[in-house]
């Protein structure tokens, strides 16, 4: 009987089946001996986006920090309404009653002390004394804004906050608020500006005169001499106006006490537009113009200013 299915019949399919095999050997060897690829790392964000993340991080706790200093230095800042911590660059005793009190301002705090715009705005500040909850007002003699505020307290019998502010040694700190407007002047308005004051009260003056520019204005001070066997403290802040003001300053000492009419009218001679300001103590007001009200108004004008006929907008009474 002859053989179903001859062998060259077989040969080619048993040659496909071989080659088959073969090569799924190779690509199992192939895939065997190939390094396993590793697993795929998740997408950088580009090199650039990186940096600026970085920079904004840096820009808002740089930010952050600057904005809590900032918080803290206003805390420390002179205000007219709270009471803030001011350390004493000085304190040097000018005469046995009065010290000379120099306090440093930050550039912030001498901003304060600018001018109303056209005008020249003097300002007094408060120092406190906060164990015994009083405070007093005290005029800085000089101009605010140029660093040091200077402030000459008088110390009295039994006052308090002057004791205080006599005892204070250089880097101690002192209680004060400020600056409160005192008061502002047009020079614009008036052709003479005439002063009347004794003791600290000359302080306002010495202001006026430290922050106005020497213009059209000519100023005139009666300035009371101290009392016999009293040191004079004024003339070594006068001298240096003097010479900014020249011929536009005329200071005259006038004998301490009530003020004299023959000083005031030598003072008025010729003087066109008048403002006279007034800085005294009430006994030595009274007889010249008048009292403050006790809401410190004006009041009425009486006395020797008016007398000799001045009306009452040419005067201005200083508390
Ligand atoms: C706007 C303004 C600005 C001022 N500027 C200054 C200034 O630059 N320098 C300055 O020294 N003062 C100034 N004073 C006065 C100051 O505010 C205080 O009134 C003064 O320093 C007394 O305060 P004290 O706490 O030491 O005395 P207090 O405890 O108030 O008074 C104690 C006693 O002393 C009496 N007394 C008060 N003042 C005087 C005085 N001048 N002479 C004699 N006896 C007095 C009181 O009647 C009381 O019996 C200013 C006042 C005002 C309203």
């Amino acid at each position: 009987m002859p053989p179903l299915i001859r062998a060259s019949a077989l040969r080619p399919v048993l040659q496909s089946t071989l080659q088959l095999q073969l090569r799924q050997l190779a690509t199992r060897r192939a895939s065997r001996s190939a390094p396993t690829p590793p697993p795929a790392a998740p997408p950088k964000p580009p090199r650039s986006l990186t940096g600026a993340y970085l920079t904004l991080a840096v820009f808002f706790a740089g930010s952050a920090i600057a904005f809590a200093y900032k918080m803290q230095e206003d805390e420390k800042m002179l205000a007219p309404y709270s009471y803030t911590q001011h350390r004493v660059g000085a304190n040097t005793l000018l005469t046995p009653q009065h010290a000379l009190l120099r306090v440093p301002l930050t550039p912030d705090e001498e901003r304060l002390f600018d001018n109303l715009p056209n005008l020249v705005t003097v300002h007094h500040v408060m120092l406190g004394a906060p164990q015994i909850q009083i405070e007093r007002p005290y005029t800085p003699i000089n101009d605010g804004r140029l660093g040091d505020l200077e402030l000459v307290v008088k110390r009295v019998p039994g006052g308090e906050v002057g004791r205080l502010a006599h005892s204070l040694k250089p880097g101690a700190e002192v209680a004060m608020r400020g600056p409160l407007q005192t008061f502002n002047l047009d020079q614009s308005q008036y052709d003479t500006v005439v002063m009347i004051s004794t003791g600290t009260a000359v302080a306002p003056f010495l202001q006026l005169l430290s922050k106005a520019h020497p213009a059209n204005t000519n100023f005139r001070l009666l300035h009371a001499l101290p009392n016999p066997g009293k040191e004079d403290w004024a003339t070594r802040f006068l001298e240096p106006l003097q010479a900014k003001w020249g011929d536009q300053l005329h200071v005259q000492r006038i004998p301490p006490g009530a003020v004299a009419k023959s000083d005031v009218q030598a003072a008025l001679k010729d003087a066109g537009r008048v403002l006279v300001l007034v800085c005294l103590p009430p006994t030595l007001m009274q007889p010249l113009c008048g009292y403050l009200t006790p809401t410190l108004q004006q009041g009425p004008l009486t006395g020797l200013l008016r007398d000799i006929g001045l009306r009452p907008d040419q005067v201005k009474k200083l508390e």
